[in-house]
């Protein structure tokens, strides 16, 4: 029999739930005894203090830890950052409000805000955990590069997403990080990612799928797996009655179900079993993910062991037939395969979904044909639409040792003291990218504000991260973005949000176009979300023209420039 998770939460940590009771009774009991005072207390009073025994005990544990860090950052002549969280009735509010936007809000909104206020680096600790939130571009190159080495994943990390990705490569540090990145990397080879019939034959499945869905009359959602019919459509349907029932659907389902509950335990820390009590809500969707996914694994396994191959290259190899050449270890793999899965479908079909939502509301920024002779403009597309909706919106480190980040504004040129770590991503700034960072514009990425602003400052746009564990797929990803939607514009003239078909509950609020504060939110159509990585509620519901004549053949040996 298995115990629900909130009872072995409690279990692990009953010694220290239990010690400070317990030294209470044992205290009351000496000093009852002759040989000290006979100071006897009455049931009541000794059931009262071993009840006071818990708060007093992490009260004076928490202190101690506060002073030894002031005590260590004073040794190091640094400093804490400003503090938010302390239970005051501005903070609580805060906090509520914090709470509400992040299920309703515009994404990012409340952490700008909060950044843009404290300029720089703040501490918020509103539980017994403590997080540090950056907006400080010299603390993510520490983190990211320079002081790699001190900033892990880290347990918690690590533990949080362990139900979902198991040791694979996003939640593994040290010398496991190094074995499943050396594993992972030899698949990124240029013959890989350079695999166009690979992508072509996947591309053309899309279109078709988007072009009978279209010939019905009926608008597509661009975003998700299996085109469900608008929402409409399905309301008219007897209850219970599905559009598709395929298994790889049920997957894709399941798959995205783990990833919400993995998001909202990194909301909560280790202390997620009180949320999920009685009940750990991750077991029926990894059922299905391990039920799909667990036969796949087993028949690469096995025909690695018996020495078969269909392939007539070895550019034709799928990735997990290369990591099979690594491994034949079935969790391994279906460890890797599930973070690539992450790394690579999520965020490639986030970019897509959102160049397209881009393309919608901006048409008279469309790539043309002749834009494709040079990629640098589809490039600089993708990028923009990369800087303002990035698939990976913010990211967590935790340092393995105290440390020190360098000055911030709030700080009186004294470096920053970090116990632990959280860096938020912040792609559209005004200080950093000029007036027009809310505007898509493209060009940014081509005219002389390329030169203003990015090179002397890199880490304004880290969409892929960057330092020792940048994103192994860049290239792959840029080269799968670039081939589906050359091919979507050879194939549709034409792209329109059809917001009709947006379930309500799911358009973007009246209170957001009424934001006079917040261009950006003021001409939202959708509403952004995301778990691990970003994506829109409901999906992206479009219409498309067919083109009247397929534009001509555009692949040449050009596509290579990446
Ligand atoms: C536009 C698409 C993509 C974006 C924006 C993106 C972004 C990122 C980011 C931000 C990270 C760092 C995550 C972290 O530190 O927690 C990352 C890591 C990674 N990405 Fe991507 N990625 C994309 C596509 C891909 C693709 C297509 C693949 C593979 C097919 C891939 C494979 C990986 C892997 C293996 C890692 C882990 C690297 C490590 O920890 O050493 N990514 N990606």
């Amino acid at each position: 029999m298995e115990l629900p998770p909130g009872i072995i939460f409690l279990l692990q940590r009953s010694h220290k739930i239990a010690l400070p009771p317990a030294f209470t009774y044992v205290a009351a009991r000496v000093l009852a005894s002759d040989y000290f005072y006979d100071f006897q207390l009455s049931w009541w009073t000794l059931s009262a203090a071993m009840l006071a025994g818990l708060p007093l005990a992490l009260t004076i544990s928490v202190a101690w830890v506060e002073l030894s860090i002031k005590l260590d950052a004073a040794r190091r002549g640094a400093v804490m950052p400003p503090r938010t969280g302390d239970w005051t009735p501005g903070n609580i509010l805060s906090l509520i409000n914090a709470m509400k936007s992040f299920s309703n809000g515009y994404p990012g909104e409340m952490l700008e805000k909060t950044c843009a206020n404290i300029n720089g680096c703040l501490q918020q600790s509103y539980t017994i955990r403590r997080q540090i939130i950056t907006a400080e571009l010299e603390h993510m190159k520490a983190m990211l590069a320079t002081q790699f080495d001190v900033f892990e994943k880290g347990s918690e990390t690590r533990e949080l997403i362990y139900p979902l990705l198991g040791t694979g490569v996003f939640a593994a540090d040290g010398d496991l990080w190094k074995f499943h990145r050396s594993m992972t990397r030899p698949y990124f080879t240029r013959e890989h990612i350079g695999d166009f019939d690979n992508f072509d034959r996947h591309a053309e499945d899309a279109i078709s799928q988007l072009k009978r869905r279209l010939r019905e009359g009926y608008p597509a959602d661009f975003q998700a797996s299996g085109l469900p019919y608008p929402y409409y459509v399905n309301a008219g349907r007897a209850a219970g009655t599905k559009t598709y029932e395929h298994p790889a659907l049920r997957f894709v389902n399941a798959f995205s179900e783990a990833q919400m509950i993995t998001a909202q335990r990194m909301r909560f820390g280790s202390s997620w079993p009180l949320q999920e009590f009685w009940y750990d809500t991750m077991k029926e969707p990894m059922k299905i993910v391990h039920r799909f996914g667990d036969p796949i694994v087993a028949e690469a396994i096995k025909r690695k062991r018996e020495g078969r191959s269909d392939l007539e290259e070895k550019d034709d190899e799928t990735l997990l037939e290369n990591l099979v050449n690594s491994t034949e270890d079935h969790i391994t793999l279906r460890d890797e395969i599930m973070s690539l899965l992450v790394a690579g479908r999520d965020t490639t079909a986030s970019t897509l979904t959102f160049v397209v939502y881009m393309l919608a509301e901006h048409p008279e920024r469309r790539p043309t044909y002749d834009d494709f002779r040079d990629m640098k403009y589809l490039r600089a597309v993708i990028n923009e639409t990369l800087r303002l909706y990035p698939p990976v919106p913010f990211n967590m480190r935790t340092p393995n040792a105290p440390t020190v980040l360098p000055s911030s504004p709030g700080s009186e040129d004294k470096p920053i003291y970090i116990p632990a770590y959280t860096r938020y991503t912040c792609f559209d700034r005004e200080d950093l990218w000029g007036p027009d960072a809310l505007e898509f514009d493209p060009d940014r990425f081509l005219d002389h504000r390329l030169h203003k602003y990015l090179t002397p400052n890199p880490f304004i746009f880290i969409p892929f991260n960057a330092g020792p564990r940048i994103c192994l797929g860049q290239q792959f990803a840029y080269h799968e973005t670039s081939f589906f939607l050359v091919k979507l514009l050879q194939h549709f003239s034409d792209i329109s949000l059809a917001t009709d078909a947006q379930p309500p509950e799911s358009r973007a609020p009246v209170e957001w176009a009424e934001d006079a504060t917040n261009p950006r939110k003021q001409r939202e159509k959708i509403r952004p979300k995301s778990h691990l990585t970003m994506y829109i509620q409901d999906g992206l519901w479009v219409t498309m023209e067919e083109a009247k004549d397929l534009q001509s053949q555009i692949f040449t040996s050009e596509f290579y420039i990446f």
